[in-house]
């Protein structure tokens, strides 16, 4: 398959990155960072959760800290929920661009973890999201499957449960008479190898034929990149990142505690760039959005692109 020529990326940082380091991070702060991605052309910023707080103490000012961005037209400011009242309290933020997104998991175990209920219980629930985003004029689009190569607590992840659970989720569609127009698989504990993410989107295709599928990939094990890399070899034009390579869920049981962070924004931009791959995204902005990322967290990030700098220092090199 021959690569995209234009890739889409959206930025995660600003929740997944702070949902797993220590609260207590100021709403300047955090809202300068929404801002500096903006500025660096990020189409779409997930800003903040609307979790339970007593859970992720990290998101409580969810609702102060949308209330603080200064917006830049065209850039979608969105927010994630997992539960009624999680979207009641992002419904009463008229600075939250919402989107009615679906969320299935292939691990039981993980989805009892995160979202409280098993997976099956969770997959049942969302035919009344469905009902939920219609009713509030919310339009559905958008399905992630979660952990979809691999959990921390039940192993590797055969593709024939990916199967059903895709599967499930075509069911669901044809049922009610939605289109999901894209839908992505999230290596929500770095599980994935280039070879799974090429075998695992060619079968999310089969069952979503007219969808765009997206990748949410962690770099926990060190294989995002190359993972990312397989993902548009494959033809995927869409992606979840985040800023300096900060992320991780606080419930995906890391063995050793540490942050495993989603892949790079800056990195992914990079590699995209030097392939003559379109973003829209503008590198050196984005690269000092890092900086201040590092600044605000007060300690040396994963991005290796924040650090070394991009080419553009080297102007006389030939491509
Ligand atoms: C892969 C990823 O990175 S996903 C993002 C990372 N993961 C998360 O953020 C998961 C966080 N988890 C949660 O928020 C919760 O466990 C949920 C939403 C899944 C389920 O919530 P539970 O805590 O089991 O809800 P439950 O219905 O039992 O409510 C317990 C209390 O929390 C409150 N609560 C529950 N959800 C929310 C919410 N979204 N916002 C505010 N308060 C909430 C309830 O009102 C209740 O309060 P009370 O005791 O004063 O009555
Ligand atoms: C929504 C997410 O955060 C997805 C994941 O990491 O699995």
């Amino acid at each position: 398959m021959s690569l995209p020529m234009r890739i889409e990326i959206h930025e995660e940082g600003p929740r997944e990155g702070f949902q797993i380091e220590k609260p207590g991070f100021s709403i300047a702060d955090r809202a300068g960072l929404v801002e500096a991605l903006a500025q660096a052309g990020l189409p779409q910023i997930q800003v903040a959760s609307f979790v339970n707080p007593v859970k992720v103490p990290q998101m409580a000012d969810a609702p102060e800290l949308f209330r603080a961005i200064r917006k830049q037209p065209g850039v979608r400011y969105t927010g994630l929920w997992l539960n009624e009242k999680g979207f009641e309290r992002a419904v009463a933020v008229p600075e939250v661009d919402l989107e009615g997104v679906l969320y299935f998991y292939t691990s039981d175990a993980f989805c009892r973890l995160n979202n409280g209920v098993s997976a099956q219980a969770q997959a049942q629930d969302q035919r009344r999201w469905v009902e939920r985003y219609a009713a509030r004029g919310v339009p559905v689009r958008k399905a992630y499957v979660l952990t979809a190569f691999g959990c921390n607590f039940e192993g590797a992840i055969p593709q024939e449960r990916l199967k059903e659970v895709l599967a499930d989720m075509a069911s669901l569609q044809d049922e009610h008479r939605i289109r999901l127009d894209e839908v992505y698989l999230a290596d929500t504990v770095g599980w994935a190898n280039p070879r799974s993410v090429s075998e695992r989107v060619e079968l999310a295709r089969r069952f979503f034929p007219h969808a765009r599928i997206g990748l949410h990939l962690h770099d926990t094990r060190g294989t995002g990149m190359a993972n990312a890399l397989a993902g548009l070899q494959a033809g995927v034009d869409l992606f979840d990142a985040s800023v300096a390579g900060l992320g991780g869920c606080p419930f995906s049981g890391h063995a050793h505690g540490g942050a495993a962070g989603n892949i790079c924004t800056e990195d992914l931009v990079f590699m995209c760039n030097e392939m003559g791959l379109e973003t829209g995204i503008d590198l050196e902005c984005l690269i000092e959005a890092a900086r201040l990322a590092e600044r605000i967290i007060g300690r040396r990030l994963d991005g290796r692109v924040m650090h070394s700098g991009s080419l553009k220092a080297f102007p006389t090199r030939s491509r």
